[in-house]
């Protein structure tokens, strides 16, 4: 899916036989995971893990920040977890999909590694398509690394590490799409990529602006956020040329609950155990950059004579 091209159109609709036509398009991720379902809501494969933070956060503040949870459905013979379509609010809409965190790999996957190294020759083939220079002499010899040690290049490569979230995809409003953002890694090509998203239009700012002050409010107060690791889970942003514009929390799959009592403030720097995560420090940065992309607010200039 991630292929790091321009294209106009990066997948074809999915639809289920004798359901409505629904505007859909996934972006990034893995692109076997979804199917638009009855009513044009969202199937996508199912994880125990996501299951169950969907419950919880359908309970919780965040709510209005998440895709509606309409339960597990079974397709052909899988289960999905069912889900609002959020694309069905816009009418042709722009799209972005931010990565949030500093680590993209839960500790557990860390300690996996350490005690059952598992090669992957996929990854490596990823890491050589971009920095030939990327693997170690051995990586090289062995034609294979570590999911953590790609995870964690991937990360160093992008804004992941330096500004606790990453571009993932985008399809401007005028069906452009972009995936290529492996390198969009300093606060001036970050703030150049999301002002290129939004057209250059201060109003499209605004709004994400607005939308993401109320999101970091209820993160702070939020029982689920506190007692969550959340790794791996992205912020959908949407607008289109009727003026609306709106953000979502989506992607859950690497989210889990922290054993009592330990909770997070997702802004302490991360150390092997602390289980920290980097997302509410990816959301001031975010929200830093969005607003030097802002012309400067005029001044009254002197009283007329
Ligand atoms: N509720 C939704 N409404 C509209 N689009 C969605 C929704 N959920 C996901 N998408 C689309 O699907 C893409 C991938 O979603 P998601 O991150 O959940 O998949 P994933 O396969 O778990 O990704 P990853 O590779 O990061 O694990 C998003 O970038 C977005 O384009
Ligand atoms: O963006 P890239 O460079 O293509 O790399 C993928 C990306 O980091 C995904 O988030 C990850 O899935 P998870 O977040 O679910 O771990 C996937 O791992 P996978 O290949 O093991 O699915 C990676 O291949």
């Amino acid at each position: 899916m991630q292929n790091d091209t321009w294209m106009t159109q990066p997948s074809s609709p999915l639809l289920l036989p004798g359901t409505e036509p629904q505007p859909w398009l996934q972006l990034v991720g893995h692109a076997e995971s979804f199917q638009v379902g009855e009513n044009g809501r969202l199937l996508k494969r199912h994880c125990e893990g996501e299951e169950r933070c969907f419950r919880r956060l359908m309970e919780d503040r965040l709510s209005a920040f998440v895709p509606s949870f309409h339960g597990v459905v079974q397709h052909e013979g899988q289960d999905y977890t069912m889900m609002d379509n959020l694309l069905t609010r816009f009418h042709a809409p722009a799209i972005m999909d931010c990565k949030m965190g500093t680590r993209t790999y839960q500790e557990e996957e860390l300690r996996l590694a350490r005690e059952r190294p598992k090669l992957r020759q996929d990854m490596y083939e990823k890491m050589v398509a971009v920095d030939p220079g990327a693997p170690t002499a051995q990586e090289g010899a062995q034609r294979g690394v570590l999911k953590t040690r790609y995870m964690q290049w991937r990360e160093s490569l992008s804004s992941t590490t330096t500004q606790g979230f990453r571009i993932e995809g985008v399809r401007k409003a005028n069906g452009e799409c972009r995936t290529n953002f492996k390198r969009t890694k300093s606060r001036e090509q970050v703030g150049e990529a999301l002002r290129d998203f939004v057209d250059h239009d201060p109003r499209t700012v605004r709004g994400y602006l607005s939308r993401l002050k109320q999101l970091r409010h209820t993160l702070e107060a939020s029982q689920f956020f506190r007692t969550h690791e959340v790794v791996g889970s992205s912020l959908l942003f949407l607008h289109d040329a009727a003026g609306r514009s709106g953000v979502w929390m989506i992607d859950f799959g690497k989210t889990s609950p922290l054993p009592p009592p330990l909770t997070l403030d997702h802004r302490t720097p991360w150390v092997e155990g602390n289980r920290e995560d980097g997302y509410l420090w990816g959301l001031d940065n975010l929200i830093a950059i969005l607003t030097d992309s802002l012309p400067p607010a005029r001044t009254p200039g002197p009283p007329e004579p």
